[in-house]
């Protein structure tokens, strides 16, 4: 993945998110969610499923509204009446989703490999009548036969499809594995650009939304928070710190929103964000143990990997069991009380204590009381 990489952020908190089990979006959620990630720069927007009826096509016509930057594009089965509910909702982009492997091709759509392609080039034939710019999801690809996905791919891009989206449904695959089925895929058809849309179920979306860019994609299907079906999809602030940080590439989008972000999504969604989740959880950021808290303090890139304000978050040093002299001393300090490196040695035993006491950090009460409690003991 070199510097000049371009890659694209799609995400899709609005419509994978929102099909979470149990979470729903008001509308007015919906436009603030997409207005906050259209002013960090996030290029495209999933915002919908215009088959589902009346009030989701209210929600995606008030979106449509707002004129933003960002591309709106909707989800639709291959069928020509969800691609008309989506035109109706004054939609330019649509995704037009097709199962591409035996299993589902068999199993839950009822059909075969046949039908797959005849309706993907009615339906995409449709949609470019219409001036719509297409993307041709491929459910369940990773588990599909590669050189049908070949001949998929390459019936898209004749019939004029703008990019093929290459989805880990399941999230079954290991990052060398997407890698490699991506890059055969881009090698086999380079013509048509390819998304990489993945799940969690085994912890690897992030990673294999990467893996899928080493393998020549160049969109990334991401969500706030990682929400998403099951176990969630590739959560959108670790691929693109991680594109950033790890690989040098990026993606031009304003990073330092991604706490506020998350936790609109986090109350919209009604699942409140883990302190120590990755990349914007509140407590990433938090220092106790001595000897980290003594090299942040020197200086924040050694234990830091990037600084706290790039997300829009703030390191905080904390006071606990773990605690050394010098992450004492800085503990008291925040507290505007002044100690020596030699007080903040005899208070040590103190902290441990009292942070094996209440299971947790000291708060300003507690290092208040422990500094009162000493000055005390020295006076008698
Ligand atoms: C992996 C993903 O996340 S894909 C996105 C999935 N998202 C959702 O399902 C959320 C919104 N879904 C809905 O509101 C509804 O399921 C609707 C409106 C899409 C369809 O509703 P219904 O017509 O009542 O169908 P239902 O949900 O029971 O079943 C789906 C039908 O669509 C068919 N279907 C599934 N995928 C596709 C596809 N990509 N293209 C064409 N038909 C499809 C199924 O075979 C089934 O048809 P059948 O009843 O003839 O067997
Ligand atoms: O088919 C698509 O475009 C996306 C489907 C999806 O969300 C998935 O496969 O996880």
């Amino acid at each position: 993945m070199g510097e000049q990489a371009k890659v694209f952020i799609g995400d899709t908190t609005l419509r994978d998110g929102e099909q979470t089990a149990g979470v729903v979006f008001s509308t007015r959620e919906k436009i603030a969610i997409a207005r906050h990630l259209d002013a960090m720069g996030v290029h495209e927007l999933e915002c919908g499923i215009p088959a589902m009826g009346e009030e989701e096509r209210d929600s995606i016509r008030a979106l449509v509204n707002l004129g933003l930057s960002a591309r709106l594009i909707t989800w639709n089965r291959a069928l020509i009446p969800d691609i008309e509910a989506s035109i109706a909702c004054g939609i330019g982009a649509v995704d037009i989703s097709l199962s591409v492997s035996d299993i589902m091709i068999r199993h839950k759509i009822n059909k075969s490999r046949d039908w797959v392609q005849e309706q993907l080039k009615r339906a995409l034939g449709f949609a470019k009548e219409k001036g719509l710019y297409v993307c041709v999801g491929g459910e369940d690809a990773s588990r599909a036969d590669g050189e049908f996905l070949i001949e998929l791919m390459r019936t898209a891009r004749d019939n004029g499809a703008d990019r093929f989206r290459y989805c880990d449904t399941l999230g079954i695959l290991d990052p060398f594995a997407m890698c490699e089925k991506v890059a055969r895929l881009t090698t086999a058809v380079p013509e048509l650009d390819i998304e990489v849309h993945t799940h969690n179920d085994l912890g690897l979306a992030a990673a294999n939304a990467l893996a899928g860019v080493r393998g020549g994609a160049r969109y990334i299907s991401t969500t706030v928070n990682g929400l998403g079906e099951r176990a969630g999809n590739a959560a959108l602030e670790e691929v693109v710190m991680a594109l950033k940080v790890a690989c040098g590439v990026d993606v031009g989008i304003d990073t330092r929103r991604l706490r506020a972000v998350s936790r609109l999504v986090g109350r919209a969604s009604n699942r409140e964000v883990p302190a120590w989740k990755a990349v914007v959880g509140e407590k990433v950021f938090s220092h106790e143990s001595g000897l980290h808290a003594d090299g942040v303090l020197k200086d924040p890139r050694n234990y830091e990997v990037f600084p706290p304000e790039e997300v829009g978050l703030a390191r905080h040093i904390v006071a606990g069991k773990h605690s050394g002299t010098n992450g004492i001393v800085e503990s008291y300090r925040q507290i505007g009380i002044p100690i020596t490196r030699a007080e903040a040695q005899e208070l040590m035993a103190l902290v441990r204590h009292t942070a094996q006491r209440i299971k947790g950090p000291l708060g300003e009460k507690d290092l208040v009381k422990l500094h009162q409690a000493r000055s005390v003991s020295l006076a008698a």
